[in-house]
């Protein structure tokens, strides 16, 4: 077993020297250069890649989506009942949830990772199971950092696993019921930002009772003093194991050269963290959509992303992650798939 230290000290760099070469093919392609603004960008930050062997290309997609309960689900911080975790897992299973759908749509593989939910073993689903749910932050830490450690190291080699087996498309998703408190208290520290203007209502959480989560969240940091500077810290202190599993999903694609797809506000609280445990990540993120969550700019503003997509969406589960898969996908096609000015006589 390779520690943490070892696996994040082996991110590559950016090749800087692919990204030149595909800007020039990018340049000389049948339109005007820059034409395609963004997709123009992401092209070269994949041919970046290592992993992407420098050069943009569909390529086997996967959404990893991580589940657990949490123990600050007592403090009634959700009003979704706590079985809603295990349940919807298991209909991960029968294709029929948001991030299925979606991820169907964008031929993307769905992994259910059962990482910490309140159950007995669930048929079918994969599982890094150390605890029934996270320790209750309001009154705990989430996790002992040992516990942390040791499960960011088996997400990272699962991850590179994957890589191993085809996948060059990572995406991050998760479910946990009461998941965006422990969310807001790590935007919190991570962003150096009050709870006040963090946290938000979830799933449909009652806005007059939002001043109770966010006293909780005030409760959780007072009490666990997370170390800002330390990415394992805060996710030990005030994360949770649906968080850790994305931000372990996070570096090990980092590790691996490979590309990793952000979805909502729960994966921009992972992306603080892994850019806290390893700067080197930052240029394989990818942003998806702008969360509706309240604390989606604070925290965005943090990591310095732009997201693509602007379409109010709330769900998680990694489905802004399936759907800015197809960007990806579209800027590997017209990298690919396009016709070059010199070709058609054009000169600009
Ligand atoms: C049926 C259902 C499906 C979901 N899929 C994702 N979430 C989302 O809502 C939860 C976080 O919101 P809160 O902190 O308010 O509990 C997480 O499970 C998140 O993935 C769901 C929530 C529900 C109810
Ligand atoms: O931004 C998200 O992904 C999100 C927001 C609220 C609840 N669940 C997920």
């Amino acid at each position: 077993m390779q520690t943490l230290a070892s696996l994040i000290n082996a991110i590559p760099p950016l090749d800087d020297n692919a990204m030149r070469q595909a800007q020039t093919h990018l340049d000389g392609l049948l339109k005007p250069p820059g034409s395609l603004g963004r997709l123009e960008s992401l092209a070269v930050q994949l041919a970046g890649m290592p992993g992407f062997y420098g050069k943009p290309q569909q390529a086997k997609k996967a959404i990893l989506v991580m589940c657990a309960d949490h123990g600050v689900y007592d403090e009634q911080v959700t009003i979704s009942p706590k079985v809603v975790t295990a349940i919807q897992a298991m209909n991960m299973l029968r294709n029929n949830t948001g991030v299925c759908v979606l991820a169907k749509q964008a031929g993307a593989e769905v992994h259910v990772i059962d990482i910490g939910i309140d159950s007995d073993p669930l048929p079918g689903i994969f599982s890094l199971k150390v605890a029934r749910g996270s320790g209750n932050i309001a009154r705990e830490p989430a996790m002992s950092r040992q516990v942390a450690n040791a499960l960011l190291v088996s997400v990272i080699t699962h991850t590179c696993e994957l890589a191993e087996r085809g996948v060059k498309v990572f995406g991050v998703g998760e479910l946990g019921m009461a998941n965006t408190t422990p969310a807001a208290a790590m935007v919190s520290v991570l962003a150096d930002a009050s709870p006040a203007d963090v946290v938000g209502l979830g799933a449909n959480f009652p806005a007059d009772k939002i001043a109770h989560k966010v006293a909780v969240v005030q409760q959780a940091i007072a009490l666990n003093q997370p170390d800002a500077s330390d990415g394992v810290d805060v996710l030990a202190k005030v994360g949770g194991f649906d968080l850790l599993g994305m931000t372990g999903t996070i570096l090990g694609a980092a590790r691996c050269g490979l590309p990793v797809v952000l979805d909502g506000f729960l994966s921009y609280a992972a992306a603080l963290a892994a850019c806290k445990i390893a700067p080197g990540v930052k240029p394989y993120l990818i942003p998806s959509h702008f969360s509706a969550e309240k604390g989606a700019t604070i925290a965005l503003n943090a990591l310095g992303m732009e997201p693509y997509l602007h379409m109010g969406m709330r769900l998680g589960e990694g489905s802004g992650a399936a759907l800015a898969m197809q960007l990806v996908d579209a800027a590997c096609a017209i990298y690919t798939g396009m016709g070059t000015l010199a070709e058609s006589n054009i000169e600009l």
